[in-house]
């Protein structure tokens, strides 16, 4: 009997704005291409650049999360973001698939996804102001905003957090975080 083909886990990467985590979910992607990276919704302009998502309009955002398209969404710096339900289908084969989460929403992720881990990328302060203001993505007030996130703790009962220091080079960071998503190889 053939098996179903096996479903990889869900591997939120969370973090202060800056940190990396766009960057470091790019790195294992081209280090494993069984890694597949998740495309969210945003109700972001679409030449703001960065990541790969899918820009709509607020009302289109609304429409879809009334309409029960997205495994997960919230708002965050006067955007929407949103999961498609079509997570689980990109699970099937894949040795992990990687998402931007909120911290706001790791407990209902938790419960969301049957195989669900956490990387909790780091950067020490001075390290991400540097990056917002060289990566200029957003105006210096947007910046401040955000930095001020940045000390937000991770809530209570969470049953797999891996902490990923991104303050040196990408490339250390992304191969500590290899070690967590590639089972042992005995
Ligand atoms: N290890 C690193 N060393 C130097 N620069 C880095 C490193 N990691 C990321 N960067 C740079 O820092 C900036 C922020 O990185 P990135 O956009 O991946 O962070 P992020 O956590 O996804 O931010 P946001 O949550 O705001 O999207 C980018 O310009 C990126 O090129
Ligand atoms: O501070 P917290 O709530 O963890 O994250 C806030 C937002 O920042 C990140 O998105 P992006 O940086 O806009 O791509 C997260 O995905 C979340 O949407």
């Amino acid at each position: 009997m053939s098996m179903g083909a096996q479903k990889g886990p869900v591997i939120a990467v969370v973090g202060p704005s800056g940190v990396g985590k766009d960057s470091l979910m790019e790195g294992l992607r081209q280090a494993d291409p069984g890694i597949k990276l998740m495309r969210r919704v945003i109700t972001r302009a679409p030449e703001a650049g960065g990541e790969d998502y899918t820009p709509v309009t607020e009302a289109a955002f609304l429409d879809l999360a009334g309409k029960g398209a997205f495994a997960l969404h919230w708002p965050a710096h006067g955007l929407h973001y949103g999961i498609p339900k079509e997570i689980e289908s990109l699970r099937v084969g894949a040795t992990a698939v990687l998402v931007n989460l909120s911290r706001g929403v790791l407990l209902e992720a938790q419960d969301a996804f049957d195989d669900f881990r956490i990387l909790s990328v780091t950067a020490r302060p001075e390290v991400l102001a540097a990056r917002l203001a060289a990566r200029g993505r957003e105006d210096a007030a947007e910046v401040q905003r955000r930095l001020a996130r940045a000390v937000k703790p991770l809530p209570a009962g969470l049953a797999e957090v891996h902490e990923i220091d991104n303050s040196g080079d990408l490339s250390a960071a992304v191969t500590t975080a290899l070690r967590v998503l590639q089972p042992v190889r005995v």
